[in-house]
């Protein structure tokens, strides 16, 4: 895959199935229940049918992708973990041991991990291009093609010490800040829990990023390649092929949907836009997180303070969409119960 073959891959998002979402609408109105006294579970049924292209859809087969990656910015001083840990916790992953293991089994998910290129990092992006055109296309393409046509439902995560540098100066470029001064102070926030010296090297780090790659993160893309990492790349790719397969993706927290958000910049919300099929899962205690979604116009299904990565929210969101089903399928309409509607 090349850069430009990305490039019109992103430029034309499938439209969803309007029908099958009208269906869902038509069932959710007949049921035992008030109209809309179901709230966003009766949006998660109609959200989940129009992507999935099915008017009963289903979640036998849902899926948990973990991208792995490492970033050169961590030179900066910007995480308190070494990038070994990026290593380290793929390990755990393998093992079982990692909080995605239990969440994953929770949710009734298979999980798989995908490091990418974890001995070679991304170079400093305070100073060059994060990847080559080269290094871009080959982590987007490792996501866009982990993404299977079977799967009812996608889960994003990412694993990468220093990525919320990477999530922090991409959403910099990808949105601004309002007038804010500096960037970085918008945008950055603690990560895994840097400290205050920590956290001014990183915003530091965020507004000389911005500064050096200047008027070329005026092309979202670019501004994925010279500030991302793999692993975000990757989900970039994967966000997109689950669209052309039909397979609804639920976004983990900051660095997750900061890695997405080039397609919502590339075919904004409204209509058929890039990232229509995705929800987010949960709201981040990430600083930027709340920011972020803010500017894509999305409201997360959870706020429950995770700052994990890893796949965890999104995950932890899946059962919420299995009861959503559960009532949509199982419900008895009005008639069947032979329960008096609304009086006019
Ligand atoms: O995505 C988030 O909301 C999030 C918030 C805080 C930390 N993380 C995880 O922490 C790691 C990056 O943190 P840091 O401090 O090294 O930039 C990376 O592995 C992420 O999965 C992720
Ligand atoms: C231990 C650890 C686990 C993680 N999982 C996702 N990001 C992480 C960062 C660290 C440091």
């Amino acid at each position: 895959m090349t850069l430009s073959e990305i490039r019109a891959l992103c430029a034309a998002p499938l439209p969803g199935d309007e029908a099958a979402a009208q269906a869902v609408a038509a069932r959710q109105a007949s049921l035992t229940k008030p109209p809309g006294s179901l709230g966003r579970l009766e949006e998660l049924a109609a959200w989940l049918a129009r992507w999935q292209g099915r008017e009963m859809p289903r979640l036998e087969r849902v899926a948990v992708l973990v991208f792995a990656g490492n970033h050169g910015v961590v030179a900066r001083g910007v995480s308190p973990y070494p990038p070994a840990v990026t290593a380290q916790m793929v390990a755990n992953f393998a093992a079982g041991g990692a909080a995605i293991n239990q969440l994953s089994a929770v949710a009734g998910a298979t999980l798989r991990v995908l490091p990418l290129q974890l001995d070679r990092p991304t170079a400093d992006f305070t100073t060059a291009p994060a990847m080559t055109e080269a290094e871009f296309a080959a982590a987007f393409a490792a996501g866009h093609d982990a993404v299977l046509p079977d799967m009812d439902l996608l889960c994003l995560g990412e694993m990468g010490i220093g990525n919320t540098t990477a999530g922090a100066a991409l959403a910099a470029a990808l949105f601004g800040a309002d007038g804010a001064a500096s960037l970085g102070a918008f945008w950055a926030g603690r990560g895994t829990g840097v400290d205050d010296a920590g956290l001014r090297r990183k915003r530091a780090a965020i507004d000389a990023a911005i500064a050096l790659h200047g008027a070329a993160l005026g092309d979202p893309l670019e501004a994925a390649r010279r500030l991302g990492g793999h692993e975000m790349a990757a989900i970039l790719g994967a966000t997109l092929a689950a669209r052309r397969h039909r397979v609804p993706v639920l976004l983990d927290g900051f660095v997750c949907t900061a890695a997405a958000a080039p397609l919502f910049r590339l075919s904004p919300r409204g209509h058929d836009g890039g990232l229509d099929h995705a929800m987010v899962a949960h709201v981040s205690a990430e600083h930027g997180h709340r920011a972020l979604l803010g500017r894509l116009g999305m409201v997360p299904l959870l706020d429950l303070g995770l700052r994990l990565g890893e796949g965890s929210g999104a995950a932890l969101a899946v059962p919420l969409l299995r009861a959503a089903l559960a009532c949509h399928a199982g419900m008895a309409t009005f008639a069947q119960a032979g329960i008096s509607g609304a009086a006019e």
